[in-house]
């Protein structure tokens, strides 16, 4: 029987790497790799786009809307980890647990755009509470982020480990602080909101890893801590991915590097002594089920490959 082929655009990059770990061994798929001297060569990019089954893009934007227009086989299958096409119509948008139709959607799509990092947690967080009309899609939402370097590409990865230069390079740093990231769009499109939020991510010293964090005052909204949290547990009961903490569970602080090598996203709502405040956040790793556990996790729906448990993850070498 032929396996499906692979061609991960983009395999030098940070997610790309993650990507090829994350696939590494699998002896149900054919990994195709470009000649390292010719990996930006358009020419030598087409010929395996359209020869590939699938093709992960772990590219910027540019590169990953040259892709698309490279890619002219209409039998061949494009996942994209870029921003690129992430509200295009024509892509269908690649967080399985959106609703209960869109791992068919995944399924059946020649286009998959894989969600943000952040949004991934802002989205899960989000779009439960607006589909259960338990926060108005107009309610002035604020979203912050904390993220490892790794979010910040090879770059950035580079600038922590080899001591290079780079704006973005510290213990912590706020940025994008004229509120117009790139993840917004997204967030509200899947994440049920017509106001724009007002998002601010945070970058540190850490390679990997995230918390998303979204605080609410419930007063306005006439809801309680139970209720949003009961919104989320049964908007994802018998997810293999998501897990909804029980609030009695909830750790005292939140460590964004717990889940790192997996695919695996925490969801917790904190909510305050008298009830009337929450905060409520998300756990991933940013390179896990933000980027390349995802994009594995997405890959399998369309390849129809359900049966190789933990694919999406990174087994560690060490003991633990
Ligand atoms: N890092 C993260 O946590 C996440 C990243 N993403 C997205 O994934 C994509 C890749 O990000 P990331 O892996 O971090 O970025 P990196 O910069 O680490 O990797 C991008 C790779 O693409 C290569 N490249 C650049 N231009 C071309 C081209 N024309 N043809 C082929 N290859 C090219 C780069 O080579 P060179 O370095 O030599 O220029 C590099 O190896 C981005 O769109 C990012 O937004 C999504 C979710 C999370
Ligand atoms: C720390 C850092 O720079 N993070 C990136 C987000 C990570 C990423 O590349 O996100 P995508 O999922 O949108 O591709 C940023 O803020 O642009």
């Amino acid at each position: 029987m032929t396996k499906p082929q692979i061609f991960i655009d983009g395999e030098a990059g940070t997610t790309g790497l993650q990507i090829r770990s994350r696939l590494a061994g699998r002896p149900d798929l054919d990994l195709l790799s470009i000649d390292p001297a010719r990996r930006k060569d358009p020419v030598a990019r087409s010929e395996l786009l359209n020869a590939a089954d699938v093709s992960i893009l772990c590219l910027h934007d540019d590169a990953a809307r040259e892709a698309a227009r490279l890619t002219t086989n209409p039998a061949a299958r494009l996942l994209d980890a870029s921003t690129a096409h992430r509200v295009n119509p024509a892509w269908v948008f690649g967080f399985p647990e959106l609703d209960a139709d869109q791992p068919g959607r995944i399924r059946s799509a020649r286009h998959v755009a894989n969600p943000g990092c952040y949004s991934t947690g802002a989205i899960s967080l989000l779009a439960p509470l607006t589909a259960a009309g338990l926060l108005p899609a107009d309610f002035p939402v604020s979203i912050q982020g904390y993220s490892g370097y790794s979010g910040g590409g090879r770059a950035l990865v580079e600038a922590h480990e080899q001591g290079q230069a780079h704006p973005m390079r510290g213990a912590f740093l706020g940025y994008a602080l004229g509120l117009n990231h790139k993840h917004i769009p997204e967030t509200m499109r899947y994440g049920g909101l017509t106001r724009t939020p007002i998002f601010t991510p945070n970058v540190g010293g850490w390679a990997q890893g995230m918390t998303v964090t979204i605080p609410l005052h419930l007063r306005e909204l006439g809801t309680t801590p139970e209720a949003l949290h009961g919104a989320l547990q049964q908007h994802y009961a018998g997810q293999r991915y998501v897990r909804v903490v029980p609030m009695n569970e909830n750790p005292e602080t939140l460590d964004p590097q717990a889940l790192n090598d997996t695919n695996d996203l925490e969801l917790f709502v904190y909510p305050s002594a008298d009830s009337g405040r929450v905060v409520l956040a998300a756990r991933l790793d940013n390179l896990g089920k933000g980027a390349g556990g995802a994009a594995v996790q997405n890959l399998e729906l369309m390849l129809g490959l359900g049966g190789h448990s933990g694919a999406a993850r990174i087994e560690r070498s060490e003991s633990p």
